[in-house]
């Protein structure tokens, strides 16, 4: 069954179209990616499929559910985690996601919030004002609280933005095992290495229009970035070193 199902899905900004005609299946169990350079239209796509924002036009379907008449139903049957944002900086990690845990309902807000702080490395700080903690730290603060409530289905915009590179590598497994289990993930990233090593369908946009789709497993990241470097038509694609 599809998690994801969008018919002609387009974004405009006055004279600017941050996404056009996107028609886009992702199965369940998929980890997907979106990729694109900057400004190919990446955000707009999670905002449009998690329902910040509404389409000028074309449709969607997220987990059954259209975003668009039930923006409320469609966010509290998912995670997300948006580019760029922080715990609040007065409220420690504890009492942020508590209050998400709240909002979610989760039956056993104490247990979920010990066992991800423990999961992402982060029990020593539960009880810090978020204000002191490191980028790295809110990052996995934060995707602590898009898993919290056990969606089938997360959008992460950028997801290993900030971590150092064995908390990368952690993120990488957590990500491949929530799948594994069934799960749906729905990355949106500009990095090739990442949609190389951890994606099992990738769709590049460029320019607001999705111009392919490939199965990357079995791809090296170099052949991934020359099949990128090809649909694009530039070299604006970044491998991390
Ligand atoms: N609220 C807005 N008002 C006007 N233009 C916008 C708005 N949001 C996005 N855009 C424009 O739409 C295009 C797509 O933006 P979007 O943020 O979706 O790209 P992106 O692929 O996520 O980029 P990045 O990788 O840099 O985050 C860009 O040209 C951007 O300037």
């Amino acid at each position: 069954m599809a998690a994801i199902e969008t018919t002609g899905l387009t974004r405009r900004f006055g004279d600017v179209t941050a996404l056009s005609n996107l028609s886009l299946t992702v199965e369940e169990g998929a980890l997907f990616g979106l990729l694109g350079p900057n400004g190919s239209g990446k955000t707009t796509t999670i905002e449009l499929l998690t329902g910040q924002r509404e389409p000028t036009s074309g449709t969607a379907r997220v987990v059954g559910r259209d975003p668009v008449t039930d923006p409320m139903g469609v966010t509290a049957a998912i995670g997300i985690l948006p580019e760029r944002e922080d715990p609040p900086s007065f409220l420690t990690p504890r009492e942020y996601l508590s209050f998400v845990a709240e909002v979610r309902d989760v039956s056993d807000p104490d247990q979920r919030i010990e066992a991800w702080a423990d999961r992402l490395e982060f029990a020593g700080i539960l009880d810090a004002l978020s204000t002191g903690l490191s980028e790295g730290e809110r990052q996995r603060v934060m995707l602590a609280a898009a898993f919290l409530h056990d969606p089938d289905l997360v959008f992460i915009d950028e997801p290993l933005v900030n971590l150092d590179p064995i908390m990368q590598e952690r993120v990488k497994r957590r990500l491949a095992d929530y799948c594994a289990r069934g799960n749906t993930l729905f990355l949106s990233t500009h990095y090739v290495d990442v949609a190389a090593e951890l994606c099992t369908h990738v769709g590049i946009v460029d320019d607001g229009r999705l111009v392919a789709e490939c199965d990357p497993r079995g791809m090296s990241e170099d052949e991934l970035l020359e099949y990128f470097v090809a649909e694009v038509g530039d070299e604006s694609a970044e491998v991390r070193t």
